[in-house]
């Protein structure tokens, strides 16, 4: 009981606060920050709106938004309701990465509403960090925003978990001496994160790999209402296996659970295959306890800071942005999302790799430096970069 009082206690009156750069001391302070010092700044952008990157907070700021649909794993708790949780992105954003996050929660979930909102307020900031938004709404509306906005839009839930899941998945696969090509892989949750992170899998060269859904496993030969699904299919389950998780983890190397609470049963664990991987990354209670799991697995992962291997997106938002903040990025793209997923997992040597230990954790200064330093390597070679040497450059020299 303690330490939730103690979690309570940390929240009141919220974690966030803003600040002043300078101190605003005597009227000649006044002045200059305000009427009439202040017109000259506005002028000086009204002629030139990329100077609103020299002159405003914007080119340090990012907005943590939500319409408090998929909150974790609480689901549809609505927008106040998800405010501890936008506020502890913001928090993290400044810790581990000096970005100036504002958590913004929407009480709507139309989808258009949602972009028109996003679209008017997005002068003010240097990206777009999309929170906790339920699948399928969020995919229009971070593919409509990205088309419409010319800076970074990152639904965390689906790329932020892409990208620890591979970094996760490549040491976990190296402590079991196992290849990526040839191992058996079940994502349960067919959601935002459970297709995102699907994706980035294949394309990181996984093969088999099955989704199960609430409905069991996701196959070619079934017809979906859900277009999300349908696509799905048709990249997934080569071998067309059918029936519940209990059946088709059967055999499997790897399970990650994007799901809900105790989705998966030791029964299920044990049917798996020698040395297998579980990922039970459901939050705040995941798939399955990682102490009862844990003697029955090579390695064991969950998305909570208070186990060993903690597989977050957390390791991800903070120095993503920050690599695409400092070179004026126009986009995340697949390119930087690769490298920042092979710069958290080259944090672990070698040496140090081991079934409790195949991923930082996000006090390690090392996975905001190398992911800020590769993002902006792949954002450079793949001409989506404004800033290059130092220099800003207008988005039109790019093209
Ligand atoms: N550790 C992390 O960094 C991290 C990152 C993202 C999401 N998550 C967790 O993953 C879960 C899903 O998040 P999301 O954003 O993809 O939500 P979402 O609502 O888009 O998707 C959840 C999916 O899981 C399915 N599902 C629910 N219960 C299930 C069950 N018992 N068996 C099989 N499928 C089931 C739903 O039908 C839905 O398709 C949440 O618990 C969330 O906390 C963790
Ligand atoms: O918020 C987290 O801890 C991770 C992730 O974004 C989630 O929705 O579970
Ligand atoms: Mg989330």
């Amino acid at each position: 009981m303690k330490i939730m009082d103690e979690v309570m206690k940390m929240h009141v009156g919220g974690k966030l606060e803003t600040g002043l750069k300078n101190p605003i001391r005597s009227m000649e302070d006044l002045s200059k920050v305000y009427t009439p010092g202040v017109a000259k700044v506005c002028q000086a952008i009204a002629a030139d709106q990329d100077k609103a990157y020299e002159y405003t907070i914007k080119k340090n700021s990012v907005a943590v938004v939500s319409d408090g649909t998929a909150v974790l794993g609480l689901g549809d708790i609505g927008p106040k309701a998800a405010m501890p949780v936008m506020e502890g992105k913001a928090a993290l954003f400044k810790q581990f990465a000096d970005v100036d996050a504002f958590p913004i929660c929407l009480d709507t979930k139309d989808t258009e509403e949602i972009i028109a909102i996003v679209k008017a307020i997005a002068p003010t900031f240097g990206g777009i960090n999309l929170e906790d938004i339920s699948s399928p709404r969020c995919f229009e509306i971070e593919a409509r925003l990205k088309q419409e906005l010319d800076i970074p839009v990152f639904h965390d839930d689906q790329h932020g978990t892409a990208i620890v899941v591979l970094a996760g998945i490549l040491n976990a696969l190296r402590v079991c001496n196992k290849d990526i090509k040839n191992v058996k892989i079940v994502v349960n949750g067919i959601g935002a994160a459970g297709i995102a992170v699907s994706k980035m899998l294949l394309h990181a060269g996984a093969v088999n790999l099955i989704g199960v859904d609430r409905q069991g496993a996701i196959n070619r030969a079934v017809h979906y209402d859900k277009p999300h699904w349908s696509e799905f299919a048709l990249i997934t389950n080569p071998h067309l296996e059918i029936g519940s998780l209990s059946e088709v983890i059967q055999g499997a190397d790897v399970f990650i659970g994007l799901s809900a609470p105790g989705a998966l049963k030791l029964g299920d664990v044990k049917r798996m295959a020698a040395d297998p991987i579980v990922f039970a990354m459901a939050n705040p209670t995941p798939e399955i306890d990682p102490e009862i799991a844990g003697p029955y697995v090579k390695v064991m992962a969950t998305g909570r800071s208070d186990f060993p291997n903690q597989i977050n997106n957390v390791l991800c938002f903070p120095g993503i942005f920050r690599g695409a903040l400092d070179c004026g990025a126009t986009e995340i793209n697949e390119d930087m999302k690769l490298a920042a997923a092979e710069a958290i997992s080259s944090v672990i040597n070698a040496s140090d790799l081991h079934e409790t230990y195949i991923m930082p954790n996000a006090f390690d200064p090392r996975v905001v430096e190398r992911i800020r330093e590769a993002v902006i390597r792949a954002a450079l070679k793949s001409g989506v970069a404004r800033i290059v040497m130092g220099e800003r450059v207008t988005t039109s020299s790019l093209i």
